[in-house]
């Protein structure tokens, strides 16, 4: 008998395609049988703006507490929507393999930025993409948008889904390469540009700590489980919570794990009007060891490699500290 195991999810659209995959991969990976529950959460019973809710923090609280009360096993999320601080009781057991992170502008008429007239109107929600937008393209006009992927996309003039009133939105490459909405994208862009958000294009797959170690789910897990995504979500999560920034913060960052076993992380802070920037990359050279697959055999190098990944980050965030960048983007503020 294969073991049961139910995945938690939401039910929008680019929740769903993401569980969808893990799941999939779950069952191929290990003598499973998957099983996926909808959680419906706070962010999605409520209506209200985000910030009266209490932020991302709604949409990941509602399927952790469904895990630790058992009525789920296995919790899927965007890397980049949970909080970096640790969840008592449960564990992050997988990240798979990451999508592009970059944002991506989606504009009217196949348009790039720099071919975007001036006093274009471009949508974005993120104080990130908003000041990095700024920075680029002072003559802009930045309008601040909410609202699932699909819903962005029709406030593209000539999309017949919305009303069109935009001349481009920024979002993550990622989740429209999930949604299969690439057909949309006009322009990806490089971190010297618009830097994607810490953890952007990867999902963290958390279960219960207690989950038992030698069954057919941790196996799975353990297979799922990509250590050079891992690597390079680790140091941009270490930055932001070593600037004690949150999800709003005008913070960029992108690591990536070379096949030399060199870490590179860079990473930007804006002021919000775009005016000024902190720039800064560093890199570690880590245990030039990993299989095809990128999985991590050795648990006594994986260990050492986390702690060198934790550290980069936290040596670039206080570089960026250093040179002023808490009160450049008041990062207080962004919690
Ligand atoms: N905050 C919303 C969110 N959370 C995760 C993604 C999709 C991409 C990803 O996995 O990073 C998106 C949409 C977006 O930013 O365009």
């Amino acid at each position: 008998m294969p073991q049961l195991v139910r995945i938690g999810t939401r039910a929008s659209a680019l929740a769903l395609t993401q569980t969808g995959h893990v799941a999939d991969d779950l069952a191929s990976l290990a003598d499973l049988t998957v099983e996926t529950v909808r959680v419906r959460t706070d962010g999605d019973r409520l209506t209200g703006s985000l910030a009266s809710l209490g932020g991302t923090g709604v949409f990941v609280t509602a399927l952790r507490d469904a895990l630790l009360e058992g009525r789920c096993d296995v919790a899927v999320h965007s890397l980049k929507d949970l909080p970096t601080a640790d969840a008592p009781g449960l564990t992050i057991a997988a990240v798979p393999p990451r999508e592009d992170p970059r944002d991506a502008l989606c504009a009217r008429d196949g348009l790039t930025l720099a071919g975007l007239p001036a006093g274009a109107r471009v949508g974005t929600g993120a104080p990130r993409r908003a000041a990095q937008l700024r920075a680029a393209r002072p003559d802009l006009d930045v309008v601040d948008i909410r609202g699932n992927v699909d819903t962005r996309l029709g406030r593209v003039a000539g999309s017949t889904a919305g009303p069109g009133d935009l001349d481009a939105v920024v979002l993550a490459r990622a989740g429209l390469a999930r949604l299969g909405r690439l057909e949309a994208v006009t322009e990806v862009f490089d971190a010297d540009v618009l830097a994607p958000a810490p953890g952007q294009g990867a999902l963290a797959v958390e279960v219960r700590s207690d989950v038992d170690p030698a069954g057919e789910l941790a196996r799975a897990l353990r297979a799922l489980d990509h250590r050079p995504t891992r690597l390079a979500v680790l140091a941009e999560r270490a930055l932001l919570a070593r600037l004690e920034a949150g999800c709003a913060a005008p913070v960029g960052a992108a690591a990536a794990l070379g096949d030399d076993g060199v870490l590179r992380l860079e990473a930007v802070v804006v002021r919000p009007d775009g005016a000024a920037s902190l720039r800064r990359e560093a890199t570690a050279a880590l245990t030039p060891v990993a299989d095809e697959d990128g999985r991590a055999d050795d648990d006594a190098a994986r260990a050492s490699d986390e702690a060198a990944a934790r550290a980069l980050g936290a040596e670039v965030a206080d570089e960026l500290l250093a040179a002023g960048a808490a009160e450049l983007a008041d990062l207080a503020a962004s919690r």
